[in-house]
């Protein structure tokens, strides 16, 4: 203890060298992890990992996967770290195959970076792990399932002929109109009516409250890209300050919301197709079987059933949304695949007296491989992570990875990998039909995930896709407004694929379609 206080009284020079190497072995600390292992890595920075550039928004997070996904190229996997978290980078599609799908028993989980018991919205799909999850996700399948879904067709019909009809009154205006903003509110339309059978009208409403919320998450934002990295590698944050995913106004409101559908439903004995109903109806099976005694507890409890549609809602409105509006740039920038969409939409439709079916829909299969192509190149989740649950050794390697190892799917690069897609950037359907099919390599198609955690929405998704093309494409030509900074060029202020400066469409009304409802 003298000799510290000597050391502080004498030497400020020496203290603080003694105190910095200190700091620097404990940020460094596991830096010789993966070359202790034989694994390639990207030279890390001591606390930030890999981290930096993303979580400071000084390059847009495609950039910076692609940039390690070049340097490890020849490699099956490589490490990189999440701050000071290592984590396996995945290159090679079968050992894709082998994660996700063939020995998803080692990889069940997600990192999960909420607490259930501080954030009461946060009991759902995407943040459940191990057995909780796969008595929820064997739970909500059949909600999602073809019959359920054939259900809900009607309701996407009424919000995308409100779209269409809103985007006649813009355009008459003779004004281009900024389609990712357009398509989100169609959206959040459409998840406001199928999963909490709400008319939102957020097409007209530019404060509506769910779009807020919707924008916390997406929207471009330094301080809550910065907000989300922390979120991620400093979990133990969460408990100790009590931090929510939202602002204590939002999650009140959407508990309050879900909270008073099923209070009125119940109490009027009231039905509707979406998801909420659907839930309500599993509840009711549940307490069905407790009374039989079959099950010991509910499991589509309020907090459950509030938490579930809440995540349809986040998980389902601004990926569909970008999606869209990236359709919606490629038909602009390739007319002859915009017509070839067009003339197959009005053929179909011709054999269904003009109305937009299952069958119909099922039909299009040209605006499926052109939805597909879209997804392929811009895929708008650019990588999924899984966390192996016991100890796993990488097929046809020496690699031991300890339980509790955090492995990411680079699903941007993948993609753009001309080894499997020649020509990445080049936007060509083709790739996605019957005919060129079997030259895809199995697991570099992955805009959805794979294996038994794969996006539970992706046929409403793409059913809401393909409606939303179908009927705007009857009324309007579009063509790319040079307000449109193209090729893209995407925000480094948000994980997601967000072009800077929008994607700007004029629409351009067709005058031969009467026939057309
Ligand atoms: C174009 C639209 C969409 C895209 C690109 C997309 C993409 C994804 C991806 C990449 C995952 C992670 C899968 C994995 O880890 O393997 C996921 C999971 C999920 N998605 Fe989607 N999604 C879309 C639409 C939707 C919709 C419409 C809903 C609901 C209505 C939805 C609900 C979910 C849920 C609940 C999960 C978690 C599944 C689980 O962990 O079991 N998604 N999605």
């Amino acid at each position: 203890m003298y000799f510290i206080l000597e050391l502080l009284k004498n030497d400020f020079f020496v203290c603080f060298t003694i105190i910095a190497t200190v700091l620097y072995l404990l940020l460094t600390k596991n830096h010789g992890y993966w070359a202790s292992r034989n694994v390639k890595f990207i030279r890390p920075l001591p606390l930030f990992g890999n981290s930096f550039s993303t979580a400071f928004s000084i390059a847009p997070a495609y950039k910076v996967q692609q940039e390690q996904y070049n340097s490890l190229k020849g490699q099956r996997y490589g490490g990189v770290w999440g701050f000071w978290k290592p984590k396996l980078l995945i290159l090679d599609p079968q050992l894709i195959e082998h994660i996700m799908i063939k020995d998803f028993s080692y990889f069940t989980d997600r990192e999960v970076n909420s607490d259930v018991e501080t954030d009461p919205l946060s009991r759902h799909l995407v943040n459940q792990n191990g057995n909780d999850w796969k008595i929820l996700r064997t739970k909500l399948t059949p909600v999602f399932s073809s019959g359920k879904l054939k259900t809900m067709i009607q309701q996407i019909m009424e919000c995308s002929d409100a779209c269409v009809e809103l985007i006649a009154q813009k355009a008459a205006a003779g004004k281009p109109l900024e389609v990712r903003e357009e398509m989100a509110g169609l959206t959040m339309d459409v998840i406001g009516s199928c999963a909490f059978g709400l008319n939102l009208n957020s097409m007209n409403d530019p404060n509506s409250k769910f779009k807020k919320i919707g924008k916390l998450v997406f929207a471009p934002s330094r301080a809550g890209k910065l907000r989300l990295a922390m979120r991620a590698h400093f979990g133990f944050l969460l408990k100790l300050f009590r931090w929510k995913r939202m602002p204590s106004e939002f999650g009140a409101f959407v508990i309050n919301t879900v909270m008073g559908i099923v209070k009125y439903r119940e109490e009027n004995n009231f039905h509707r197709n979406d998801f909420i109903q659907l839930m309500m109806e599993l509840r009711k099976e549940e307490e069905k079987q407790l009374k039989n005694g079959n099950i010991s507890k509910i499991v589509m409890d309020d907090n459950t059933i509030t938490s579930n549609a809440f995540v349809f809602l986040l998980a389902g409105y601004e990926t569909t949304a970008s999606t869209l509006g990236y359709v919606l740039y490629e038909l602009s920038t390739n007319p002859e695949i915009q017509e070839k969409v067009y003339k197959e939409v009005e053929d179909v439709l011709k054999k269904h007296n003009g109305e937009i079916t299952w069958e119909a829909l099922n039909e299009m299969k040209y605006v499926e491989m052109v939805i597909t192509e879209t997804l392929r190149k811009h895929p708008p989740v650019i990588a999924v992570a899984r966390q192996s649950v016991r100890p796993y050794k990488i097929p046809n390697s020496d690699l031991e990875l300890p339980e509790g190892s955090v492995i990411v799917i680079p699903i941007y690069s993948i993609h753009h990998d001309p080894r499997y897609y020649p020509d990445p950037e080049k936007f060509e359907p083709e790739r996605f039909s019957e005919e060129n099919k079997h030259k895809l390599v199995k697991s570099t198609y992955l805009p959805f995930g794979d294996g038994p955690r794969i996006c539970i929405g992706l046929r409403f998704a793409r059913m809401e896709m393909k409606i939303a093309i179908a009927k705007l494409i009857m009324k309007y030509k579009f063509s790319l407004n040079s307000k449109t900074i193209s090729p893209l060029q995407y925000s480094e202020k948000t994980i997601f694929l967000v072009p800077i400066g929008g994607i700007w469409v004029d629409f351009i009304p067709r005058t031969h379609n009467k026939d057309e409802k």
